[in-house]
């Protein structure tokens, strides 16, 4: 399997602060990487190197195969599909749900003048097929629930056919219902075979879909652990990683948290 990502030593540094701090993680084609972390913790600073929109201070950061620093990002940015909140409110309110999805082909945000071919517009129908949207197709994206314009996002984020997709607190803000056809939509892309490697940052277990194959836990930008997710994800790897006593269960393929402290033991 090629190296999707390749870090090694990567640290990022603003000030006399290190946001990063000797980042050594390989993601491989295939791969489905959870990043778990507090506020803070560096995640979002791990996810600009990953998209190319940060260069480390320290380190080498390999990306598809070239070295940032020694390429030009506006080449490698169009092969890695990106959605976060910051990117979301880019994105015209009063734009057709289908141009939001069409308009990635040309990475603009916004559709004007460009011509998209059968081809793009085949390939979006396809995509707000496989995450649900197709109804909404010819709604303005301001029209839309918080649930519904996250799957929007991701359907666009895989427009251009990316070689790595990042979701940065993709279930963020959302109500139980919301959340759970996310996740459920989530799952059926960590289980597809052709879908892109995956690294999707959150806070939240509950929010960890079925088919995520590695977690990477992080603090005070340094990484507690990382690994086969089953292998890494527990109380004690947990605990640590937010500072708090916490008691991690997994029931099917979902994950579940809470304290493991004073409280729980004066209960039992
Ligand atoms: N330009 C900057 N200069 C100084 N400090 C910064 C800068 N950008 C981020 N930080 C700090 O770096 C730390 C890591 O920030 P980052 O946004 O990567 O964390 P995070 O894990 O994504 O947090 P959250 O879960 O709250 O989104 C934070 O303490 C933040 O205040």
């Amino acid at each position: 399997m090629a190296s999707v990502v390749d870090l090694s030593g990567v640290g990022v540094r603003r000030g006399n602060k290190w946001l990063l701090d000797g980042i050594t993680w390989d993601v491989e084609e295939g791969d489905r990487w959870v990043i778990i972390g507090p506020n803070g913790a560096g995640k979002t600073t791990l996810m600009n190197i990953l998209s190319c929109q940060m260069h480390p201070t320290t380190g080498v950061a390999g990306i598809l195969g070239e070295v940032l620093g020694t390429v030009d990002v506006f080449e490698l940015r169009p092969r890695i599909g990106v959605t976060s909140a910051a990117l979301a409110d880019r994105i015209p309110r009063g734009e057709l749900v289908r141009d939001v999805v069409v308009s990635a082909s040309y990475a603009v945000m916004g559709r004007w003048r460009e011509q998209y071919d059968q081809m793009d517009h085949g390939r979006a129908e396809e995509l707000m097929q496989q995450l649900h949207v197709e109804d909404l197709a010819d709604r303005t994206f301001g029209t839309l629930s918080e649930g519904e314009r996250k799957r929007v996002l991701i359907a666009r984020a895989l427009m251009t056919d990316p070689e790595l997709l990042l979701l940065d607190e993709p279930a963020a803000g959302l109500d139980i219902r919301g959340r759970e056809e996310l996740v459920a939509s989530l799952s059926e892309l960590c289980l597809d075979d052709h879908a892109p490697a995956t690294v999707l940052v959150t806070h939240h277990m509950e929010e960890v879909p079925d088919g995520i194959t590695h977690a990477l836990l992080m603090k005070e930008g340094h990484i507690v652990a990382m690994g086969p997710a089953h292998l890494v994800i527990n109380d004690e790897t947990l605990s640590e990683t937010f500072d708090i006593p916490l008691h991690v269960t997994r029931d099917g393929q979902r994950w579940a948290v809470r304290s493991a402290g004073p409280q729980r033991a004066q209960q039992s």
